[in-house]
């Protein structure tokens, strides 16, 4: 089973990799969505895969990172697309959440991507 826990960040941005004249080669700014998922079985007494305070609480301190911060100047998002930052979260959030198994971004109400670890690892 997997649950989630949602969390939205404000944050700006520009992509330095944009063709010229692209739109988001600009400086902008997002309210972020970003949806942890970790996956297991309920426990049989908690009833719960894990308690949602602890999802949260391993999130924070990279939500403090990004949250209200100029993305493109946090070390590894220099070409901060939502891939990319999924990724990111990923590879910050795993060794200490084994269980993780997807990082969701929407970017905007219509834009984002899903990331369910590196493919070898699956
Ligand atoms: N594959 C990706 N494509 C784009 C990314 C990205 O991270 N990955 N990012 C952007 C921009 O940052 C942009 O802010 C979002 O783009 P877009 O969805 O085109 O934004 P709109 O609000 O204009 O979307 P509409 O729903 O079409 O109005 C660009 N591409
Ligand atoms: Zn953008």
């Amino acid at each position: 089973m997997d649950i989630f826990k949602v969390f939205t960040l404000e944050a700006a941005h520009r992509l330095p990799n944009v063709p010229p004249g692209h739109k988001c080669a600009r400086l902008h700014g997002h309210s972020f969505r970003v949806e942890i998922h970790v996956r297991g079985e309920p426990g049989e007494d908690t009833g719960w895969v894990m308690d949602f305070a602890d999802l949260k609480a391993a999130f924070r301190p990279l939500y403090e990172r990004l949250d209200h911060n100029y993305l493109n100047d946090i070390e590894g998002l220099d070409n901060p697309t939502s891939e990319r930052l999924a990724e990111w979260i990923w590879q910050r959030l795993k060794p200490g959440l084994p269980q993780l198994s997807e990082v969701a971004i929407h970017e905007t109400c219509t834009s984002g991507c899903r990331y369910f670890g590196p493919v070898q690892a699956r």
